[in-house]
């Protein structure tokens, strides 16, 4: 047995979380490596049963009577309170419903507002939103669109260079927890001290962080976060992204979406609108419940696993696919765009190389599941819960396999 393949071994046997793996469908019988979870999470085993119920009984059996005898009413807010713990943020922040785009939107407009309403004339003659320039890019189409909403320029620039470019016009700023295309992790207690300094109010985006790492939500103070749940909280395709509204601001919180499912009185059907207290304040229109009742599922594979165990396996993951795959790649051959540093580094490696696209179609073909994102990057997300260090040693050996087919 080869060296790494050895320590493969070894790494796998020692891994506290190694039977998390069970809780998850994956295709145990084949070759197949998943390793796209930073796209979309794997299917954890209860979430079937448990949607089959929802459909037959709840909703067949119970009909309308569900949407307080089987809790679907309360089903945001009762979300949000199991996901806030791996955010780092107490109960009564977090709401679940809508996309992660559409929550972008509340927060980012909800921001200038509360920026506005803070300091009375000074607050109004904040007409700047910078966005991460680095973004995924619907964050920047709708902070675009948010600026032209509420008469701001919008500002892009790199996060490393925000502290700089924070002044008396910021309002609100808008940043992205981990880079999807690098994997590179921000500094978000030191960004966030930085907007405060200057008077703002913060938006994180934690698609790529929240499941992998610890993100500290109220130790750091943050204003606003949003994040999908499909990733590395395995909710599913297309399941409910969340909007974390710090406590202390969630009186003045003033949704540019005030629907009637965050009204104070809902089945009042009143002509006026009046916010109801509290994280439900974020709420929109009816929730999506077969999709949100199947995240609440899939949540239940968090129960004793710490996020910081977690965080300690993805780094021995992502630095030991490294180590392999420099025993095995051809020095030169691919470029790793992720930071090596721990702490900027996410739950994923990306490597940049020639023909990225027809590299990852082959390592796909032979059963090693990552992602190309345009133009020439490789990705490969880490999922603690489910991936192992066997897993990283047949991802390294494939893409040296392939690298070699496809030229030196
Ligand atoms: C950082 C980030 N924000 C937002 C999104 C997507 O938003 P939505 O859930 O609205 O599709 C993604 C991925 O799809 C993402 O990686
Ligand atoms: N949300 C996705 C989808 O609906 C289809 C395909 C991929 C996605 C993704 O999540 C992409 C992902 N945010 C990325 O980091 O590129």
């Amino acid at each position: 047995m080869s060296e790494p393949k050895l320590r493969a071994k070894e790494l796998d046997a020692a891994d506290g979380l190694a039977a998390q793996r069970a809780e998850f469908v994956l295709d145990e019988g084949g070759e197949a490596v998943y390793l796209d979870g930073n796209s979309l999470g794997a299917l954890p085993v209860a979430v079937p049963g448990r949607v089959e119920d929802v459909v037959r009984r709840q909703w067949g059996e119970l009909r309308i009577r569900s949407w307080t005898e089987s809790g679907w009413w309360t089903a945001p807010e009762r979300i949000g309170d199991r996901i806030a713990p791996l955010v780092g943020a107490a109960a009564g922040q977090i709401v679940v419903g809508d996309s992660t785009s559409v929550n972008v939107f509340k927060a980012v407009v909800g921001a200038v507002r509360l920026a506005r309403s803070a300091d009375g004339a000074a607050g109004l003659a904040r007409d700047e939103i910078v966005v991460d320039a680095t973004t995924f890019p619907t964050d920047g189409y709708i902070a675009e669109s948010a600026a032209r909403m509420t008469g701001c320029t919008l500002r892009p620039v790199p996060p490393s260079e925000v502290p700089d470019a924070l002044g008396e016009r910021t309002a609100a700023v808008l940043l992205n927890h981990v880079d999807y295309r690098t994997g590179r992790l921000h500094d978000l207690p030191a960004l966030t001290a930085a907007v405060h300094a200057a008077g703002a109010y913060v938006v994180w985006d934690l698609c790529h962080s929240a499941g992998a790492l610890p993100v500290g939500l109220d130790e750091h103070g943050v204003d606003l976060a949003v994040g999908c749940t499909y990733k590395y909280l395995n909710g599913g395709p297309g399941s409910p992204a969340y909007l974390y509204v710090r406590a202390e601001l969630q009186d003045r919180f003033d949704s540019p979406l005030p629907g009637w499912n965050s009204h104070a009185e809902p089945f009042g059907m009143r002509p006026g609108y009046e916010p109801a207290p509290g994280a439900l304040r974020g709420r929109v229109g009816t929730p999506d419940i077969l999709s949100m009742l199947a995240l609440e599922a899939a949540l239940d594979v968090w129960d004793g696993v710490p996020v910081e165990a977690v965080r300690a396996k993805s780094l021995a993951l992502t630095d030991f696919f490294l180590e392999c795959v420099e025993a095995y790649v051809p020095e030169g051959r691919v470029e790793c765009l992720t930071p090596a540093p721990h702490e900027e580094r996410g739950s994923q490696v990306t490597l940049r190389c020639r023909d990225a696209g027809e590299v990852m179609r082959r390592l796909i073909e032979r059963g090693v599941v990552g992602d190309f994102r345009h133009p020439d990057a490789l990705r490969f997300g880490f999922t603690p819960l489910y991936v192992g260090f066997a897993d990283a040693e047949r991802a390294a050996g494939m893409l040296a396999v392939v690298l070699a087919e496809t030229g030196p």
